[in-house]
């Protein structure tokens, strides 16, 4: 069970809040140790796994947290990276990078999602080398985007919505989403840009700023791991990029229309997320709670990412001007609190292929009674293994019992 990690960023002074404020002062004071405090605001400290100031670079943010999901996503686990911030903080500087061209790996500037898809396909290419190729990766993309709460899909020029669904086998998906094989980092980033763009013309039709949606890339990493002639280990797991709405108060006061419906929706599906966060903190207290992840299409999709089976991490994103120090407080106490969610992150492997004739099969069964003869203990790395490969085949054969592949 691994905590949500939080990275705190403060972007740097926008020129047009060093004219309200009157000055270059921060609002968010940086104590030692990853702790930092507001000092026009309660006096309260808030501790992160990680802050980044203004001058933290791209670089620092892709080394702390997107190499490390990639790594994670690379075993088999599900991933998943929030930026959580009010309007203007730095969400999409950081997920995207500065600007929506991308000018290559040597682009400085280049945020998460370019420098992820780059070490991702990095890692690919060694791991399949490193193993002469008996370990093969395949990956697809997809590209959506949560507008009143309704599913759009930003890979499909006509931005086609979507219904979610739920089966036993793959969890909450996406009926009918597009899903593109991408094999280098240009043909993912072609997939994102290509999804940027439907998402500017369709924010463009609709009158409204993409500041008022949530965006989530999705990526499926499989992994093809050739055991012997008869079978293949599997492992696959999700890794989502989120860029969510800003998280400022919508003002419904002389709000009409389509406005209207607009701001109660993004206030539903941010505070449905704040009183999921709220409820996996009490169940992590030992209180009971029912989690009500249903609330919002937004907690629905990523429930795994909340309480559940992902290595999860949130980037609050602030800005350090007097004026925001608000709606920073706000952000820092809402990350402050997914601090606290625990996940269950578990490798996500099955087994292909004819599995009674696998000599792989015959090798385990003879090292675990080998293993069991001596007597040795489950600490054991290759019987942990040997452990896993069992679980696999038992889930196989009750699948084949019921009629299910
Ligand atoms: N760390 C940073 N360094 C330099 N400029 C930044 C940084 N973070 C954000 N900016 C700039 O601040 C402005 C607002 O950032 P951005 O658009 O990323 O905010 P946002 O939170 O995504 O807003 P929205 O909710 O409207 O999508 C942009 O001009 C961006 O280039």
């Amino acid at each position: 069970m691994d905590n949500i990690q939080v990275f705190m960023r403060i972007r740097p002074l926008s020129e047009d809040e060093y004219r309200r404020d009157r000055s270059t002062e921060s609002a968010v004071r940086i104590l030692a140790d990853n702790v930092v405090s507001i000092p026009s605001q309660r006096s309260e400290n808030f501790a992160f796994d990680f802050v980044g100031d203004e001058s933290c670079s791209q670089a620092e943010v892709f080394e702390s947290v997107g190499k490390r999901a990639v790594e994670q996503c690379m075993q088999g686990y599900n991933g998943t990276i929030f930026a959580y911030g009010q309007t203007g903080s730095g969400k999409t500087f950081t997920m995207q990078g500065a600007s929506d061209e991308f000018t290559g790996p040597d682009d400085e500037l280049r945020g998460l999602i370019p420098r992820c898809f780059e070490y991702l396909f990095t890692r690919i290419a060694e791991e399949e080398a490193r193993t002469n190729g008996r370990v093969k990766y395949l990956c697809r993309a997809s590209y959506i985007e949560i507008y009143n709460e309704t599913i759009y899909d930003l890979l499909d020029p006509l931005t086609r919505t979507c219904a979610m669904r739920e089966d036993i086998k793959r969890g909450v998906f996406i009926d009918n989403v597009t899903e593109e094989t991408v094999q280098h980092p240009n043909e993912a980033y072609d997939v994102f840009m290509r999804g940027t763009t439907n998402r500017h013309v369709s924010a463009t039709s609709m009158n409204r700023e993409s500041s008022r949606s949530h965006s989530v890339l999705m990526l499926v990493i499989q992994s093809l791991t050739q055991m012997d002639s008869e079978l293949t280990e599997v492992r696959e797991s999700r890794f989502n990029l989120v860029d969510l709405a800003g998280s400022e108060r919508q003002k419904l006061a002389n709000t009409s229309g389509m406005r209207l419906k607009e701001a109660a929706n993004i206030n539903k599906s941010l505070s449905t997320l704040g009183n999921v966060i709220n409820s996996l903190v009490d169940i992590g207290n030992g209180r009971s709670r029912h989690v009500n992840y249903r609330d919002s299409k937004l907690t629905f999709l990523l429930r795994d990412s909340l309480g559940g089976n992902s290595v999860t991490f949130i980037i609050a994103n602030v800005s350090p001007a007097i004026c925001n120090d608000i709606e920073t407080a706000s952000t820092l106490r809402f990350a402050q609190r997914a601090k606290m969610i625990r996940n269950k992150a578990i490798v996500n492997q099955d087994m292909q292929g004819n599995i009674i004739n696998s000599a792989t099969l015959r090798k385990y069964l003879i090292f675990i009674s080998t293993h069991q003869a001596a007597n040795e203990t489950n600490d054991n790395p290759q019987i942990v293994e040997v452990l896993i490969f069992a679980l696999c085949y038992r889930r196989k054969a009750q699948g084949k019992k019921k009629g299910v592949e």
